[in-house]
This record gives C-alpha cells, sequence and structure tokens, in this order.
C-alpha cells in the first residue's frame, strides 16, 4: 500500500493569479489544492481600492470551479497616494491586506512606493483597522547588489517599520535569506513570514551552473544554498511565523526563455506537492500541516479550514507546459518527476 498524507486543506498565503483569460488557467490550478488564497494585487493597473478590489474579485470567482470552495482574499496595492479612507472603505468591503512594493523593485511594481513615509499614514490607518501589511522586502538602490536587497531591506527599512507600528501585522513575503529568516523569528508578534516552494528546493546553482536557467529566475532572486538551507530550518522549526506562501506568478514561456526574461516561477498546479517533497526531505512530514494549514489563518485572524486534503506518494510527470490565456506557460520543474500527488 501507498503512503499517504492526510492534513487540514492548507491556504496559499501569496499568489498571483493575473487577470483576464489567465484567470481561467490560475485559479483552477489554484481551487484544486487550496481554500483560500491571498490574491496579489500587481496587476496593470494595480488594485489600488475597494472597488477595484471587489470588482476583481468577482472576475475570480467567475473562474472558480463549481463547488470548489475556495475562497480569494483581496489586496490592495499601496501606493503614494492611498489615502486613510481608501484603507477605511477597503476594510468594510473585506480587503484584508496592503501589499508594499517599493517602486522599481519587481513585476509591475512601477506604481509602487517610492519612499516608505509617504505611506505611514496609511500604514496608521491599516493597524487602526486591523488590517495586514504584506511586503516585498527589497530596497530598489542600484548600488546595493541584487542578492543584498533583502538584508538592506530589513536593515534600512523594516527594523524601523516594526518598532512605529507595533500593532500593525506585517508579512515579510517570499523570504529568500538567512538573514530573513532570523530576524523573523527574533521580532515581536506583529511579524511573519511566507516561504516559497521554489526557494526551498532550490539555490542559485540550479539557476546559474551549466547554463542560465530563466525559469529558476524570481525575485527575490535564489540565493546561494546556505540561505536555503537557513529557510528549510524556519520552514520546518514549528514556529509560527512560517507559513505557506506559493509566490506563483506565472509568465508566457517566451516572457520567461527571452533576452530579458520576467521574473516569477509558476507553481500553482503541483505547489503542495513540492512542498510535501521539502518536508519529506528534511524528516519533518509531521510539522507540513501547520506550516500549509494551520498558522497561516492563525497569523491572519480566520479559522482554519474545516475539510481535508490527502497527499499519495505516487511518481507522476509534471507536463512540459500549461496553458496561459492561449500561450505556453511553463510550470517550475517542468517535464520532471514529482513523488508526491493530491488525491481528487
Ligand atoms: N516573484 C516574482 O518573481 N514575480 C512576481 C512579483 C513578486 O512577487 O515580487 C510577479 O508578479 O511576477
Ligand atoms: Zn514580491
Ligand atoms: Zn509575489
Amino acid at each position: 500500500m501507498s503512503d499517504t498524507l492526510t492534513i487540514i486543506r492548507p491556504d496559499d498565503w501569496h499568489i498571483h493569479l493575473r487577470d483576464g483569460d489567465a484567470l481561467a488557467t490560475t485559479v483552477p490550478h489554484a481551487a484544486q489544492t487550496f481554500g483560500r488564497a491571498i490574491i496579489m494585487p500587481n496587476l496593470v493597473p494595480p488594485v489600488m481600492d475597494a472597488e477595484q478590489a471587489m470588482a476583481y474579485k468577482d472576475r475570480i470567482m467567475a473562474q472558480n470551479p463549481a463547488g470548489s470552495g475556495f475562497e480569494p482574499l483581496m489586496v490592495l496595492y499601496l501606493t503614494d497616494n492611498t489615502t486613510p479612507e481608501t484603507i477605511a472603505a477597503a476594510k468594510q468591503a473585506g480587503v484584508v491586506a496592503c501589499k508594499l512594493y517599493p517602486a522599481g523593485a519587481t513585476t509591475n511594481s512601477d506604481s509602487g512606493v517610492t519612499d516608505i513615509n509617504k505611506v505611514y499614514p496609511a500604514l496608521a490607518a491599516m493597524e487602526e483597522h486591523g488590517m495586514l501589511f504584506l511586503l516585498h522586502g527589497e530596497v530598489t538602490d542600484t548600488a546595493i547588489d541584487i542578492f543584498d536587497r533583502e538584508k538592506e531591506f530589513i536593515d534600512r527599512t523594516l527594523v524601523q517599520l516594526a518598532k512605529d507600528f507595533p500593532n500593525l501585522k506585517m508579512v515579510l513575503e517570499h523570504i529568500t535569506t538567512k538573514d530573513a529568516a532570523e530576524f523573523v523569528a527574533e521580532a515581536g508578534d506583529n511579524m511573519a513570514a511566507t516561504i516559497t516552494a521554489h526557494h526551498l528546493l532550490y539555490n542559485r546553482n540550479h539557476m546559474l551552473a551549466g547554463g542560465i536557467r530563466p525559469h529558476y529566475y524570481c525575485l527575490p532572486i535564489l540565493k546561494r544554498n546556505t540561505h536555503q538551507e537557513a529557510l528549510i530550518k524556519a520552514a520546518i522549526s514549528g514556529s509560527p511565523k512560517f507559513f505557506l506562501g506559493t509566490d506563483s506568478a506565472p509568465h508566457a514561456k517566451n516572457k520567461k526563455e527571452s533576452a530579458c526574461g520576467c521574473a516569477g516561477a509558476y507553481t500553482a498546479y503541483h505547489a503542495l506537492e513540492l512542498y510535501t517533497e521539502v518536508f519529506e526531505d528534511a524528516g519533518a512530514l509531521d510539522k507540513l500541516e501547520n506550516f500549509a494549514s494551520v498558522f497561516g489563518p492563525e497569523y491572519y485572524g480566520l479559522p482554519r479550514n474545516t475539510d481535508t486534503i490527502t497527499l499519495v506518494k505516487e511518481d507522476w510527470q509534471l507536463p512540459q507546459a500549461l496553458t496561459l490565456a492561449g500561450e505556453d506557460l511553463v510550470p517550475l520543474r517542468a517535464g520532471e518527476t514529482i513523488r508526491w500527488r493530491v488525491k481528487r
């Protein structure tokens, strides 16, 4: 008999579903595994107020397979001009969080924040209304090496933010360094982090040794193996400050395999299976459920999902390509074998 693992249905606390025809791919993929997902607002133009967030939610729900039970949790994109009134209205409409994209830091961050002080009134309003603050934590200073931008953001900005807003719950998204893991572990109760499957599975050698592999290119960029090891340690530590966020970020194949390739790895299709491999290899399968299904809702102040999901230990082959709005979409680890499969 094959090995099986049954856990409370997990949630994805960081995902990019995109918009338009892409939703026909991304929403069913997320909904087949996850109960809820934190929907990143970096559309073009971005999701900047309650009205845009609710309209986007409707477009997502229109692609939600009947009976899936999947619930998108909506997020606003902070700009230099986000007002406390915008925050209050978003809270009223059911938006759960706001996201900081330092201007220029990542995909579709052009309308992002140019100076953290400009969003202090919005952050104060979020603190007052009990909304979460999600951060893409990288400086954009071109003088700073791309491999150091996360640590630099912590030192220059995050330490101060945590002091200035002690009652604002923050999530440092998609952490990639030992520095970030240690900072979050030692910070107060208002600081947590999401960790992606790809930052647990890979390091920069996978992207750069023996040829440049654009499908491993994402932001924050994969770091050296010692950082990867620190992330695995954090994920299996049992600390409730670390939980699942795939950062599944689809870009069509021709946008990735290009002289100037886009940043982002697509994992919504097979993310839980990838995380399960990481936890199994670390001898910590018993820690997966808390990381994937318990610590996230606990931090967000939401109930756990009431249903379960079963994983079967069984080899299967990931397709070479999926389809995104009529174009090829290459998932992370395309064509390779995956050791676990979600029973459906
Ligand atoms: N992670 C990525 O490499 N890309 C994300 C943006 C982000 O999460 O920073 C995207 O939207 O493509
Ligand atoms: Zn990001
Ligand atoms: Zn992201």
